[in-house]
């Protein structure tokens, strides 16, 4: 029977073949979208995750309760019969938000969040907040009833550097925002910087962040080492290898204010493979491959699930998943789809650049 130097509890070693064993993980940041697409995709978050925040920019938004009732409707409707899957549904926060649809979103226990596009900041984030003043009545009830607020927290003033969008946000928005409503429960979404890591481990309760699968694999020369690849870039863009470093730190580290919120947000190929590609990287069916690889290099198996699994529910005051899922570290590496098949084209797949050893063996069924 071969040994690791530390090997945690819930990880097995037997004839070179390594399993982990964790809670059904959950993914709190996750691009479904509608149609087709939809169709396509949600089997592959369904298989692993057992609940996820479903990000509410499809086109038109999902401004309203009863838009997001009819979205989760949608969404039941393309689920495998097999899978157990809860979608957490959320509002996109305009200026025209009313606060009495959020409050009564969240105590009919319809949505489980609001969302924060700058306007102009990402994908389909021209409806969006120009004017932070604007929505305070929406945010100061959402502090009242402790509905968390996610956020996409970049500038989009053009005279700020693309890589230097989410300092400066934490600077001139976050901070001042969180100054004024200290009581607001914040996420930052898909946190990219080593200042962003800083700001979340600086604050002294309400704000935690989510990480993506792909900022702790790529850093910015992905999207431009060797000719422009399309498939690495997203919002907010990958930086230097310091704040990947800073973000794999975190992750790994098991501080409970980080969580997977993957990101996974896919386009159809021809819309990211032109002159003006769209921004978002799909990365569902092999998340939970790459995440044990990533937890595996740092030596740090043991604090997966507290990731991926525990810290989550627990900043969202939701129980943690009772079912688990065994991951399984072949010797061989294990082929993933390079793209996945949707009716109205293909949609690739997040290629994190190494072989893949690990797989998902027990899916949870029912
Ligand atoms: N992350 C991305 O690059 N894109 C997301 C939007 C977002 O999360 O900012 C999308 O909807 O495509
Ligand atoms: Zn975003
Ligand atoms: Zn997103």
């Amino acid at each position: 029977m071969a040994r690791v130097s530390r090997k945690p509890a819930n990880v097995m070693e037997y004839a070179s073949v390594k399993t982990l064993t964790i809670r059904r993980p959950d993914d709190w940041h996750l691009h479904l979208r509608d149609g087709a697409v939809l169709e396509a995709v949600l089997p592959h978050s369904s298989a692993d995750f057992a609940r996820a925040i479903i990000m509410p920019n499809l086109v038109p938004p999902v401004v309203k309760v009863s838009d997001a009732l009819a979205y989760r409707e949608r969404i039941m409707a393309a689920l495998p019969e097999t899978d157990s899957f809860t979608p957490l549904m959320t509002l996109y926060l305009t200026e025209n938000t009313d606060p009495d649809d959020v409050a009564a979103g969240a105590r009919d226990g319809h949505i489980t969040a609001v969302k924060l596009y700058p306007a102009g900041a990402t994908t389909n984030s021209q409806s969006g907040v120009r004017d932070i003043a604007k929505v305070a009545p929406v945010l100061e009830r959402m502090a009242e009833i402790g509905l968390p607020l996610c956020v996409h927290g970049e500038v989009t003033d053009p005279s700020i550097d693309i890589f230097d969008r989410e300092a400066v946000f934490i600077e001139r928005v976050l901070a001042p925002l969180r100054k004024r409503i200290p009581e607001l429960k914040v996420v930052m979404e898909h946190v990219t910087t080593k200042d962003g890591v800083d700001y979340v481990k600086s604050a002294e309760g309400n704000l935690a962040a989510t990480l993506t699968t792909h900022h702790l694999i790529i850093n910015r020369n992905a999207i431009l080492a060797g000719g422009i690849r399309p498939h690495y870039y997203c919002l907010p863009v990958a930086k230097r290898e310091e704040h990947r470093l800073a973000l794999r730190a975190a992750a790994v580290s098991g501080d409970s204010r980080f969580f997977l919120g993957t990101d996974s947000a896919p386009h159809l190929d021809p819309l990211k493979e032109c002159a003006c590609g769209c921004a978002g990287i799909f990365s569902s069916i092999n998340t939970m491959a790459c995440l044990a690889h990533v937890f595996e290099e740092e030596n740090a198996l043991d604090k997966l699930e507290a990731f991926a699994s525990l810290n989550g529910p627990a900043y969202y005051g939701l129980p943690a998943n009772k079912e688990q899922i065994t991951l399984v570290r072949r010797n061989e590496p294990v082929a993933y789809p390079k793209s996945v098949h949707t009716a109205d084209g293909p949609i690739t797949v997040f290629d994190p650049m190494f072989p893949i050893h690990w797989t998902v063996e027990d899916h949870p069924v029912g």
